[in-house]
């Protein structure tokens, strides 16, 4: 789904080649600064490599409008925004600044259960928890039903048991409805027993 080739960003990133699979759930691991989350960047189009090539189902990543991209390819930040009012407001806001159909109470609190988050959509999402938060911004990534999700740490900020029923959950939602997982990761434990595939980076090049 995605290849990289030859790919250099500043003296961040140095990967020669890479193929991350349609379908799959990829873990990217490697010790803090080693370029993981500038790999999401590169993947979603918010940043340009340098030289090398990036292709999307077989199309350059220069040939593809960058909203375009990001309306099959979306990603969840490390500290993801969360703004003034509700869940619920919280929760629609993708669909409304992407103009796509707005979501049931009844398909919100289905996706708050997936996210295993048991509030109420009127609650104040500002006053959440940071793992609460994070949560909320997870779901409304999910809303927008995308092809491939480039998730930065989703459950850094969650307790391991909630973690592993979190990640669980997100990989069953992966499999079943036909969608690729690419997520940042810092637990080992999480890579090994959840991915199909591991990247490991260290100082910007993929060592495995
Ligand atoms: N726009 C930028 N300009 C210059 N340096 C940058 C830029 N973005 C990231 N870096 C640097 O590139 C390196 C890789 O950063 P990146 O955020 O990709 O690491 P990471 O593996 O995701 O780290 P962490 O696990 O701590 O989140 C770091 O040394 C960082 O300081």
């Amino acid at each position: 789904m995605f290849l990289l080739k030859e790919v250099k960003y500043k003296n961040i990133l140095n990967i020669k080649s890479l193929n991350i699979k349609q379908y799959k759930v990829t873990c990217i691991v490697g010790e803090s600064g080693s370029g993981k989350t500038t790999l999401l960047r590169l993947l979603n189009k918010l940043i340009s490599c340098d030289s090398g090539e990036i292709f999307y189902n077989n199309q350059p990543l220069t040939d593809i409008n960058p909203i375009e991209l990001r309306r099959n390819v979306v990603m969840l930040p490390q500290v993801p925004p969360i703004f003034k009012g509700s869940i619920k407001d919280n929760l629609l806001i993708g669909l409304k600044f992407s103009k796509k159909p707005l979501a049931s109470d009844n398909q919100l609190y289905d996706v708050l259960k997936l996210v295993k988050l048991n509030k109420k959509l009127n609650q104040d999402a500002e006053k959440l928890s940071g793992g609460e938060k994070q949560r909320v911004a997870l779901a409304r990534v999910l809303l927008m039903k995308p092809e491939v999700l480039l998730l930065d740490e989703p459950s850094s900020a969650l307790d391991e048991d909630t973690e592993h029923m979190l990640i669980d959950a997100l990989v069953n939602y992966t499999k079943e409805n036909g969608k690729t997982l690419i997520m940042v990761t810092h637990s080992k434990k999480v890579a090994n027993e959840f991915s199909d595939e591991i990247i490991e980076i260290k100082e910007g090049m993929v060592i495995n």
